[in-house]
């Protein structure tokens, strides 16, 4: 049996997050409620609920692009906010970009503004995750423009990825050769990824971590390797969960 409520923390310091008693209400409404947990140094975490379950709310706020009402939240030992924002690198699950501007233009762009930015991992991007450099953004597929953020997440070297649904509108295909290929190479053991994802069958291998969350309440934290060894994998964990 596994246990829904892990809450055995590691020591200070290994920690690329660590989240305790986090609430967040919006109008009234409470969108977080009491969240802690922790994720490992290194770890590729997923983040998996239902919509609605908080976890781009969740996620906003690591990135320190909002506050807690209650609780803390740290990245790497210090507060989350804007001071931390060269430590990550962050899809968020509405991005856009400049639809005026080619690929290969809005790359150049990125390059000039993030100073973490990796030439070599961008080129090996651009040829892994297929981007046609000339192709105006405007005119991309939802899927096309979705490799493309992907692409400028993942070419800086930020030591904490946060993925917020990497893959909406990527074909089935493409994201398990994108999740097999592309993540599983940047994950060296030193850089944590966190991932919000409803693509648990291709995504499933990666994780080391599940954290799973509903109603803005934290149902199971849970090591992948542990559920295996008890016969269940990611999905069935998540069935046990939430059907
Ligand atoms: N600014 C806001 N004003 C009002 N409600 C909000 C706001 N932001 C989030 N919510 C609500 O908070 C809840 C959690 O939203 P959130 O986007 O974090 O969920 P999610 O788990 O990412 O969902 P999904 O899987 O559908 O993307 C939802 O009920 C949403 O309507």
């Amino acid at each position: 049996m596994v246990d829904h409520k892990e809450v055995s923390y590691t020591p200070v310091g290994s920690n690329a997050i660590h989240c305790r008693e986090v609430c967040l209400q919006v109008k009234k409404k409470k969108i977080l409620d009491q969240v802690s947990f922790e994720v490992p140094r290194g770890s590729i975490t997923g983040l998996l609920g239902p919509n609605g379950a908080g976890k781009s709310s969740l996620l906003r706020m690591i990135a320190g692009l909002s506050a807690p009402d209650s609780g803390s939240v740290h990245i790497f030992d210090q507060p989350a906010g804007e001071a931390m924002l060269s430590k990550l690198s962050l899809l968020p699950d509405r991005g856009s970009l400049p639809g005026w501007l080619t690929a290969g233009k809005w790359l150049a762009f990125a390059r000039s503004i993030y100073p973490d930015w990796n030439d070599a991992s961008a080129e090996q991007l651009v040829e892994s995750l297929k981007i046609s450099l000339d192709s105006r953004i405007s005119v991309m597929s939802r899927g096309e423009e979705a490799r493309l953020q992907l692409l400028t997440c993942l070419a800086r070297t930020a030591p904490l990825v946060i993925l917020d649904e990497p893959f909406t509108g990527v074909d089935m295909i493409s994201r398990e050769q994108i999740s097999s290929t592309v993540v599983s190479e940047l994950a060296d053991g030193e850089r944590t990824f966190l991932i919000a994802t409803h693509d648990i069958r291709e995504m499933e291998m990666l994780f080391d971590r599940l954290i799973l969350i509903k109603d803005g309440q934290i149902q199971s934290v849970a090591n992948v390797e542990q559920l295996r060894s008890s016969g269940k994998s990611v999905e069935s964990h998540y069935r046990e969960v939430f059907a």
